[in-house]
């Protein structure tokens, strides 16, 4: 059984601590995740390896970003292409759509009312990233690149390793240790899922999203992030206090239920190619962000939201143990890099 439910949520709150220092590595916690990707495609994990101060510190790092003058942050402008996704987009720039059931991508006249910064692996070269001039936010890029590559003590090494230090890909890791838990849930081998995840092709987003009227969000005049489902294999998702982040109730399609903020939680939720790669047996739900049943000011504005995906890419090709004679493989292998840049494109 999940660790607990949220009350009004079908997402399982998991500790994961038992699983990275090797006391519980077998089922449950793995097959915990995967029940609830399964089950609603949205899982929240605590205890999963990133400390708290310095996941504050990512938040901090956000907010000087944003607090910029606009003209600044044009320094290191979004390409027109969505396809090379990098850089900084202004309120609106980026329109996020949904695919229609029979494939087609629906335009949108109005972007969703979010800025955001997008970065990636400096080895990555089909996306180069694009950097601010070094003396606009000194060390920014510095401190960015410190969430791909750091050298860190990580306490769970401590016991073995007890005066070296690692060069350690932080979000990275995370990402390698989940794919560990479900490839053990899919009792694989453990490395399945992890000798397809480089890390090279993942792309860590800054959002922020400005106050706006909670009105306007719930009557859907304006959007934060529309209802989408996510394109790579998994994102892991940082998100503060306000809220508004909500996923498509499984149970009655079109209805939408609160992800509310749980402290000191990541948000692991499952990617269109995860879906894909595991037959559909996992789900990628359709999730947007509007406005939380309380939280507007007095004046009806909701407060700033700050939230840090990260999401992968590679692959992919349906998992054995997902189909066979009765459930035949619905998908052909695909390459991530190319299913992902066509979504991009669209959004922009
Ligand atoms: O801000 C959020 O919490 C949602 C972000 C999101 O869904 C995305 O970037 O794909
Ligand atoms: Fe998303």
């Amino acid at each position: 059984m999940p660790t607990s439910l949220l009350p009004d949520s079908d997402i399982a709150v998991v500790d994961f601590a038992g699983f990275l220092d090797g006391s519980n590595r077998q089922a449950p916690v793995a097959d915990e995740i995967l029940d609830s990707l399964k089950r609603v495609g949205f899982v929240y994990l605590l205890n999963y390896g990133l400390a708290p101060d310095w996941v504050d510190g990512m938040f901090a790092e956000s907010k000087s970003f944003f607090a910029l003058p606009l003209e600044l942050k044009e320094l290191a402008p979004h390409p027109p292409s969505g396809a090379h996704h990098r850089g900084y987009s202004s309120l609106g720039r980026e329109k996020i759509v949904q695919p229609t059931p029979d494939g087609n991508t629906p335009s949108r006249l109005t972007g969703d009312v979010k800025e955001s910064f997008e970065c990636g692996h400096e080895d990555n070269a089909t996306s180069p990233n694009i950097w601010l001039p070094d003396d606009v936010l000194p060390g920014f890029k510095e401190r960015f690149l410190e969430v791909y590559a750091v050298r860190t003590f990580l306490l769970r090494f401590a016991t073995l390793h007890t005066h070296e230090r690692y060069m350690i890909q932080r979000f990275h890791q995370v990402e390698l240790d989940i794919f560990r838990a479900l490839a053990i849930a899919f009792r694989l081998p453990e490395d399945y899922f992890t000798q397809y995840h480089s890390g090279v092709y993942n792309q860590l987003r800054l959002l922020h999203y400005p106050p706006v009227s909670a009105e306007a969000l719930r009557r859907g005049d304006v959007e934060r992030i529309t209802a989408h489902s996510d394109y790579g294999s998994i994102t892991l998702l940082l998100q503060d206090a306000a809220g508004g982040l909500e996923i498509e109730n499984p149970h009655r399609p079109g209805e939408f239920q609160p992800v509310p903020p749980v402290p000191g939680a990541l948000i692991v939720n499952a990617a269109d190619l995860l879906m894909r790669w595991s037959n559909d047996t996992i789900r990628s739900a359709v999730h947007r962000v509007r406005a939380p049943a309380c939280g507007a000011a007095q004046d009806g504005l909701l407060p700033d939201r700050y939230s840090i995906p990260y999401d992968f890419d590679k692959i992919i090709e349906c998992v054995p143990g997902t189909w066979d004679a009765q459930r035949p493989r619905k998908y052909a292998p695909v390459t991530s890099g190319e299913y992902i840049n066509t979504r991009y494109a669209a959004a922009y």
